[in-house]
């Protein structure tokens, strides 16, 4: 389906972003003089000027230098000397006849945050069963929910010629955008289904989608996009990056990519920011240097050389050889919602020892297959015979779900969304529930309520010691371990915080570790060590199994010669490949 071309906004003779040579960007609010105060990122020998028709890419570290440039782009960071006058940051808004509000017209869709104030538990179990009747609003009233209510109360109450005057130019190219979105990224056939039920890549999908339309009746003009790629399929990743590619083009609207190092440059961009730590000005603080796509693809290719290379990693456990006992095992499993099959005839077994990579394209049934054997999934106590799930040598249903959450160490987006920030746990505390699987600190220990001295000294010794583990191979040491393990988990970048999700799943040494897209946010460097230490038997002993979710080859630590089994989903069937 070819662009529609009707769809172009007009052309601005003005550049898109002006930022000046050896510019500095400070917090909002630091002091004026900016000789005392160190910018967490500087404008080295280059400006940031996008002029229209270019396209470009924004590389760097989730968390860190790049998110501070995507900030300064929203206007959230005082930079210093300001963008010159008279157009400022943005000379393509402010330099026309009439104005266009940057606040208004400038976008940003992230998927490196987490909300930080989040006090409760977010049930993300909650969209297996049945949805509540608040969590009902679908794809469609989400994406567009004014312009949804505005044409039905239009059809309902309002005559013909006023349905036309909603339907005006605007709102019309909005709608064109939307379907031939939809269209694209294939996304028709869940316009009506609940927006909780939807897999996390296709929530993905629908905000991208979103941000690129706008809101009624104010069509973006630029949008940026923070590490739109994560949690994408392979051919998922391929149509947003010419989805991308076409809306830039025809400016409807521009954009402008955050990606990290390990996602490259797409070959169409025309300009790339690179975002590299400062050597010179403090270890939190970031350069930023700017040049063609094909010059700067050779400076971070350096830079990504052997930090992705699995067979460079040497391994202290012994090659998968002594496999044991059936840990999982799932007979013709079967998962529908109404006439919706997402699991058919599911069969599984995972045994002691296994390392296995679990694949399949977004909406496959990836999460609701874990949700099984977590006991999430309210189907995992309906299979009747011939179908049957049995957990760690019981059948499902003879397990309480609190007990099963002792054997199974989980680590992964979904987790990481539901996390209470708000309840401001230290990152030692974090980890420490880990044993029991909850949420929440418990015990004179934090270690867990009901238990005995001993057991909770263990406890406490198992929290330190993984985290001493970790030290020994975490890639930077700006602090030392015990100032580290007293930080509030919610302060921490994305990324740090994956990686203590991921301790909290190792610390129990439970039977079972799902790492569900663990690596999210995470810099290549810190995947490069999170590999080497799952690859020890430090993080992983003798009759542990773990299970890999990713859609990155690259992501998956251990290789053929140690003998990574696959499982593949595709249309709801599952096989072993
Ligand atoms: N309550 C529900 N009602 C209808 N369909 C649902 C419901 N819950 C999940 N689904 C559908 O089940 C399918 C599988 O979702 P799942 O989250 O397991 O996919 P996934 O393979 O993990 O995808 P991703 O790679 O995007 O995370 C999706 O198409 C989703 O829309």
């Amino acid at each position: 389906m070819d662009f529609p071309v009707v769809l172009t906004h007009p052309k601005a003779g003005e550049p898109i972003v002006s930022i000046g040579k050896h510019s500095a960007v400070y917090p909002l609010g630091a002091p004026a003089n900016p000789q005392r105060f160190t910018p967490s990122l500087r404008f080295e020998d280059c400006a940031v000027v996008v002029e229209e028709g270019q396209a470009w890419v924004l590389v760097g570290t989730s968390g860190a230098g790049k998110d501070v440039l995507l900030q300064s782009l929203l206007g959230h960071t005082r930079i210093h000397p300001p963008p010159p006058p008279p157009g400022g940051l943005f000379p393509f808004l402010t330099l026309r006849s009439t104005p266009l509000d940057p606040h208004k017209y400038v976008s940003l869709v992230s998927f490196s945050h987490r909300p930080k104030f989040q006090t409760g538990f977010l049930d993300y179990s909650a969209r297996y069963g049945a949805v509540w009747e608040e969590d009902k609003r679908t794809l469609r009233e989400t994406l567009f929910p004014e312009l949804v209510e505005k044409i039905r109360r239009a059809e309902l109450n309002l005559p013909e010629s006023s349905v036309e005057a909603i339907r005006g130019s605007d709102v019309r190219n909005q709608e064109v955008l939307l379907e031939w979105l939809i269209e694209r990224l294939d996304l028709k056939q869940l316009l009506d289904l609940p927006m909780i039920s939807l897999s996390n890549g296709q929530t993905r999908k629908a905000r991208i989608v979103k941000t690129l339309v706008g809101q009624l009746g104010v069509r973006p003009e630029l949008v940026l996009l923070d590490e739109g790629l994560t949690g994408l399929d392979v051919s998922t990743r391929k149509s947003i990056l010419e989805i991308l590619h076409e809306v830039n083009s025809h400016r409807s609207p521009r954009v402008i990519l955050g990606n990290r190092l390990q996602d490259g440059i797409p070959e169409w961009a025309s300009h790339v920011a690179f975002v590299e730590p400062s050597t010179d000005l403090g270890s939190s603080s970031w350069v930023v240097r700017t040049g063609k796509a094909d010059e700067m693809r050779d400076r971070i290719s350096r830079y990504q050389e052997g930090l992705f290379a699995p067979s460079s990693i040497t391994s202290s456990h012994p090659p998968l050889k002594c496999i044991g006992e059936a840990l999982v095992e799932l007979k013709d499993v079967n998962v529908s919602y109404h006439e919706r099959r997402v699991l058919q005839n599911t069969n599984w077994t995972i045994r002691a020892n296994e390392r296995w990579h679990l694949q399949g394209s977004n909406g496959s049934g990836k999460t609701t297959l874990l949700s099984l054997i977590t006991g999430d999934h309210p189907q995992s106590y309906t299979q009747r015979v011939p179908s049957s799930l049995d957990l760690f040598g019981k059948n499902r249903k003879k397990w309480a779900t609190v007990q099963l959450r002792k054997e199974i160490g989980i680590a992964g987006m979904d987790v990481l969304n539901a996390w209470p920030r708000g309840r401001n746990m230290s990152v030692w505390e974090v980890i420490a529930t880990g044993f029991d699987g909850g949420f929440i600190s418990l015990g004179p220990k934090k270690v867990g309520h009901g238990l005995g001295e001993e057991e909770q000294q263990k406890r406490v010794e198992g929290v330190d010691e993984i985290l001493r583990k970790w030290w020994e191979v975490q890639p930077r040491h700006t602090e030392d371990l015990a100032a580290y393990a007293r930080r509030k988990f919610a302060d921490l970048p994305v990324g740090e915080q994956s990686l203590v999700i991921v301790l909290r799943a190792l610390v129990g040494k439970p039977k079972l570790v799902l790492l569900d897209e663990a690596w999210s946010g995470m810099d290549a460097e810190t995947v490069k060590a999170v590999h080497k230490f799952l690859r020890s038997s430090d993080a992983l002993t003798e009759g542990q199994a773990c299970i890999v979710v990713t859609h990155w080859e690259e992501e998956v630590p251990w290789g053929k010669a140690d003998g990574i089994l696959k499982y593949v989903l595709q249309d709801g069937r599952g096989q072993v490949v």
